[in-house]
């Protein structure tokens, strides 16, 4: 994987091709590296397409120098249109290196195949004027877009747009993923993602989400050394027990649910504790065999839910906050800070909004600090999930099935990371593990799953984890 999985912002990519510098190699070196592996791979997918290289100013630009050259001995066609004469010396020397035709921005006119190499992670501010103008006729007029490191108009280290881009084809990242490869809207746009290695073995508090290895349950587990999780069921009843047939089919040892004494339970295995009050609950919920407890889903958010929570935090136990918990908890993260036990909570973009005041331009670090004023680790969901730690690691999830954006899938995940977290007794990995399996279960499932059968597949995904 691509710098070990490592994401890098862009002051950390200039730090890291320092190091590179530092160790014997030069900016030419790594761009050449960086333009024939893109060049090869652009060669691969889509051979012998009329293609044309927009080069701007910088290292990007440079870029498409050496690109547009290897496709050119290659045997493409292919023609350059440069924004700007190159104001670095890597990319003047690979300017110079150019054997084939050269454009201005007027004479230029669309090719099959757009490759962008205007601006990459030294964007500055948003393209603008004549520029743009020329770069969406330039891109709209090709057929197969294709962005180099980045697509242009995107901020590096928050997936933001700068200015109206196009939407690409592919993507070919250069030494090391960025944020903006993983966070919406720029992971949106870019189509197929992949990475050309040129040397780069930097590390970041930020990585990709990768597959963990789970253990299978010892001969001497029994349901309890396995965990207990109890989840707090409101009036919507239906989303306590999909968190909870999710639990029971992560791993945990033995699922409870705590509901008034009408709740009917999902199946055989999963007991229902009567608790028709918030006394009831706090006595059943003392119970030191309980490993972990989920509250949110479905539980409301009037009066006696607030009750219900209040109770719930008052308790010195690991928990999940989903859903209604963290709407009902608010901007009172900091009620969370000092606690023994391990906390996660699992907010969508509105209940991340209502926890942490918004503000923030990239998701990565209002994730970071979400986690560091309130000592949870807090799950960003969305189709690009941040997982943060209070300690500042963060963890980015590739969307794997845009059919996850569905009513109860959350719930189901609320329940898996719990049910990791009584195997692992650690809530980030938890949170990891339950994260990468809700996504391949999703990916498993195909298309047009209900949450019934997405929690079907878990065990196939665990599967592939031992
Ligand atoms: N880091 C590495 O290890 C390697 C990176 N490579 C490639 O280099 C780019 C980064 O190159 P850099 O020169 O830092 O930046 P860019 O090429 O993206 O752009 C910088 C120039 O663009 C000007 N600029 C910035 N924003 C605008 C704008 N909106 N309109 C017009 N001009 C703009 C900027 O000028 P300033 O006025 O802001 O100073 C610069 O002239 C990286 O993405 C890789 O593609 C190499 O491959 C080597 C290894
Ligand atoms: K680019």
């Amino acid at each position: 994987m691509l710098n070990n999985g490592h994401i890098l912002t862009a002051a950390e990519m200039q730090e890291a091709e320092q190091h590179l510098i530092a160790n014997g190699s030069s900016v030419i070196a790594l761009m050449d590296r960086a333009g024939s592996g893109a060049a090869d791979y652009i060669w691969r997918t889509a051979p012998h397409i009329p293609t044309l290289v927009i080069c701007g100013p910088g290292n990007n630009g440079g870029d498409g120098y050496v690109i547009a050259q290897a496709l050119l001995e290659k045997g493409a066609i292919v023609k350059i249109v440069a924004s700007a004469e190159p104001s670095t010396d890597a990319a003047k020397t690979a300017k110079s290196l150019w054997q084939g035709v050269m454009l201005s921005l007027e004479e230029a006119e669309p090719e099959m195949q757009f490759v962008d190499c205007l601006f990459g992670t030294g964007l500055t501010r948003p393209v603008s004027g004549n520029l743009l103008k020329h770069y969406h006729r330039l891109s709209n007029g090709a057929q197969r877009r294709v962005a180099i490191d980045l697509p242009s108009g995107i901020e590096t280290d928050t997936g933001s747009r700068l200015n109206e881009v196009s939407n690409y084809d592919l993507t070919i990242a250069l030494g090391a993923y960025k944020p903006a490869h993983y966070l919406n809207p720029a992971a949106a746009l870019m189509g197929d993602r992949v990475g050309v290695d040129i040397g780069v073995r930097s590390v970041s508090q930020t990585k990709l989400l990768a597959r963990r290895t789970i253990a299978e349950p010892g001969k001497t587990d029994h349901k309890y050394s396995r965990g207990l999780v109890a989840i707090v069921a409101g009036p919507m009843k239906g989303a306590a027990k999909l968190s909870a047939l999710a639990a029971q089919r992560s791993g945990a040892g033995y699922v409870k649910i705590f509901a008034g004494s009408d709740f009917e339970s999902p199946n055989h295995s999963i007991v229902t504790v009567p608790c028709d009050d918030v006394k009831q609950l706090r006595a059943k919920l003392a119970d030191e065999r309980i490993g972990v407890i989920v509250i949110g889903p479905g539980l409301g958010r009037d009066s006696n839910a607030k009750q219900l929570l209040d109770a719930v935090l008052e308790i010195e136990k690991p928990v999940v906050l989903d859903a209604d918990a963290l709407m009902l908890l608010g901007d009172e993260v900091h009620r969370l800070q000092g606690r023994s036990s391990p906390v996660a909570m699992t907010p969508h973009s509105g209940e991340f909004a209502a926890l942490s005041g918004g503000g923030e331009s990239s998701k990565i670090y209002a994730s970071v600090k979400l986690a560091a004023q309130s000592g949870a680790v807090v799950v960003h969901k969305g189709s690009d999930t941040v997982i943060a730690n209070p300690m500042g690691d963060a963890v980015v999830a590739q969307q794997t099935s845009n059919w996850l954006s569905t009513a109860g899938t959350g719930d189901i995940l609320a329940g898996m990371i719990a049910a990791r977290f009584t195997n692992e007794k650690d809530m980030f990995l938890a949170a990891q593990q339950g994260q990468w399996l809700h996504s391949r279960a999703a990916s498993l499932a195909g298309p047009s799953f209900s949450p019934e059968i997405l929690i079907d597949h878990i065990a196939k995904a665990i599967q592939e984890c031992l």
